[in-house]
């Protein structure tokens, strides 16, 4: 008989990882959870796309006479309050108690269909203006960028990331973005693939080891364990060494360090699902004992980052941009982001700054990577002609080698598979912005000619996962496609969006916002597009790649079972990603 053993990680019980979800059982968006719909379900359903996630919606009068007071009212005061100013807008008129039963943006994708791609959301006292529209998109994002900032994200964010890049105030944002956007170049990304190979070699390390400690002979064996969990701590190890050099080590080890992350990125998550600053009430801070444990948190990480600083001025090498680029990153003890920052000349920044970059950094791109390898398992173990197709190319690509830039370049379907995840899973799947000015929005795809005037202070939500859903830019958008992007889209009827067209980014190893003309926003778009994309997107396709190379992946049990939880963070499984891990035969001896 197979054996298969079951590995609860041992930060299952101490640092708070699996027990997070219970932490924002509390919130009114965040503790939606719902069981999230079969990709076959998704295949099946008519008209093609939609019709799963539609289904799991009151729909029409059912709704209407489900509404509670509450509801009424807070419509009530939403049209009173902000109607006028935004009136020319269709309304949705959202009820707060849609928001209880199942994420929010389930909710925003239905409003999006019956509404269309520009509507305001009436929600209690504000009303929030929801984009699921490239040509939109592209306006605010890229062609009106500086009229809008970060709004609500950075009054969430700005307690932990301080004057980092994505809640900075715009001067500070200039002034950093064009010292930390050349910290990610060519030399500097090839060698973080050895850092990535090194770090996956671990984890696979790691699976080998416990399937060695399971009886049996070796084509039986399997072993159980959560791979998300698993995901988030190689993550983790990664960006702690390509953006300060500090190993973290936290697939083989717990340490208070690592517990002060995890703890610090539940808090921002908790956060950013509340959409109200409830942490900035007198006193809260020091009575409420998560505030507490948050502030005692933010201290451990702090403290550590300061003595990586520290240490980096104490043996800086002053260079110009273009000598740093030059180094010989291949054979630098320390490559990393914080090394460029600190040795950059004319750059000098105080210490609070540089601890923000790096907070900001490893927030940013830490659990965003863990997700998009989660889901490229969920799905990619759904469907065995695409698993088979993914093996086949790794082994022809890289046998029983470690990736390579070389071999990366080559490894073409692997990387498709990470933007097909991304672009079913966007991580986040809200972009958020407020108006500094009054602007008039393009009414996009079948919206109103003359567009949508909105007033200063008007809340934008970008519906990242709208878009790269709409029935309007993909066909059949919700099955798991990779090769999707291998092909020209073009639809002459939508004036004023080019198309689909790979050809646009010559060189580019990834699809991107400007292949799409904005239908694909992973990484947002225009001057605020993430700094990482590069970074993250190479990382996940190694980290899968070497998973393929080693196991056979299969979930451990009904993928209608996976529950989905969300708010404007990533997504993530309720109970985490549980999969049973099989050494590949060829591997046996
Ligand atoms: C798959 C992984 C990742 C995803 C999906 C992702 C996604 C995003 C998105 C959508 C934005 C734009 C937010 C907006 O416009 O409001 C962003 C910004 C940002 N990301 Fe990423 N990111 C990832 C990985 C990373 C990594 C690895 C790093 C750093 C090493 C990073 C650092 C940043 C920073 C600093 C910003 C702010 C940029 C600015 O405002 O100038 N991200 N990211």
């Amino acid at each position: 008989m197979a054996s298969a053993t079951i590995y609860h990680l041992p930060s299952t019980l101490s640092d708070g990882r699996f027990h997070r979800r219970s932490t924002f059982g509390s919130s009114p968006f965040s503790s939606s959870v719902i069981h999230f719909p079969v990709y076959a379900d998704f295949c099946n359903s008519k008209p093609k796309g939609y019709s799963s996630v539609r289904c799991q919606s009151i729909d029409g009068d059912e709704k209407k006479s489900n509404r509670s007071l509450l509801d009424n009212a807070s419509n009530l005061l939403t049209q009173l309050l902000s109607g006028g100013s935004i009136g020319s807008m269709p309304t949705a008129e959202g009820a707060v108690s849609d928001l209880f039963g199942r994420p929010l943006f389930f909710s925003l994708y239905d409003w999006f269909l019956e509404h269309g791609a520009v509507y305001k959301l009436a929600f209690g006292p504000k009303a929030f203006v929801v984009v699921s529209d490239p040509i939109v998109a592209r306006h605010i994002l890229r062609e009106n960028a500086f009229c809008y900032d970060k709004g609500v994200l950075a009054d969430i964010l700005e307690p932990i990331m301080g004057k980092g890049l994505i809640p900075a105030d715009l001067d500070t944002w200039k002034q950093r973005r064009r010292v930390i956007a050349p910290g990610f170049h060519a030399s500097y990304l090839e060698a973080m693939i050895k850092v990535f190979t090194a770090c996956s070699e671990r984890t696979m390390s790691k699976f080998n080891e416990l399937l060695e400690g399971v009886e049996g002979r070796d084509e039986q064996k399997s072993i159980e364990l959560d791979l998300e969990a698993e995901f988030s701590s190689l993550a983790l190890d990664i960006i702690g060494l390509g953006v300060f050099n500090y190993d973290f080590g936290s697939v083989t080890k717990e340490s208070p360090v690592i517990k002060a992350v995890y703890g610090t990125l539940y808090e921002a998550e908790h956060r950013s699902t509340f959409f109200i600053p409830y942490w900035e009430i007198p006193l809260a801070r020091w009575i409420v004992p998560r505030q507490r444990k948050f502030q005692n948190d933010l201290k451990i990480i702090n403290s550590c980052l300061d003595e990586l600083i520290k240490n980096a001025k104490d043996s800086r090498q002053e260079a110009d941009v273009e000598k740093l680029q030059q180094r010989d990153y291949l054979n630098l003890k320390d490559a990393s982001l914080l090394r460029f920052l600190v040795d950059m000349r004319g750059a000098d920044v105080d210490d609070q700054q540089l601890r923000d970059d790096l907070m900001t950094m490893l927030i940013a791109g830490h659990e965003t990577t863990a997700s998009v390898l989660t889901w490229a398992c969920f799905l990619l173990a759904q469907n065995t002609t695409k698993m088979e197709k993914a093996q086949a190319e790794v082994d022809s690509v890289l046998g029983n080698r470690s990736p390579t830039l070389e071999s990366l370049k080559n490894l073409q379907y692997i990387r498709l598979i990470v933007i097909e995840a991304l672009r079913l899973y966007p991580q986040p799947p809200l972009l958020i912005r407020r108006s500094l000015k009054s602007d008039v929005l393009p009414g996009g795809y079948k919206g109103n000619k003359d567009g949508y005037a909105i007033p200063a202070g008007t809340d934008l939500f970008i519906s990242v996962y709208n878009l790269h859903r709409s029935p309007y830019f993909w066909d059949s958008p919700h099955e798991f496609e990779p090769e999707r992007f291998l092909v020209q889209r073009k639809n002459e009827e939508i004036e004023g969006w080019a198309g689909f067209d790979p050809s646009r980014s010559p060189g580019a190893l990834y699809p991107n916002e400007i292949i799409s003309d904005f239908a694909f926003l992973p990484f947002g778009g225009g001057p605020r597009k993430c700094v990482g994309d590069q970074f993250a997107l190479m990382e996940s396709t190694i980290v899968l790649a070497m998973l393929l190379q080693n196991f056979d992946v299969e979930l451990k049990g009904n993928p209608g079972s996976v529950e989905l939880v969300t708010g404007a963070t990533p997504f993530h499984p309720k109970d985490g990603l549980w999969c049973r891990l099989r050494k590949r035969s060829h591997l046996h001896q």
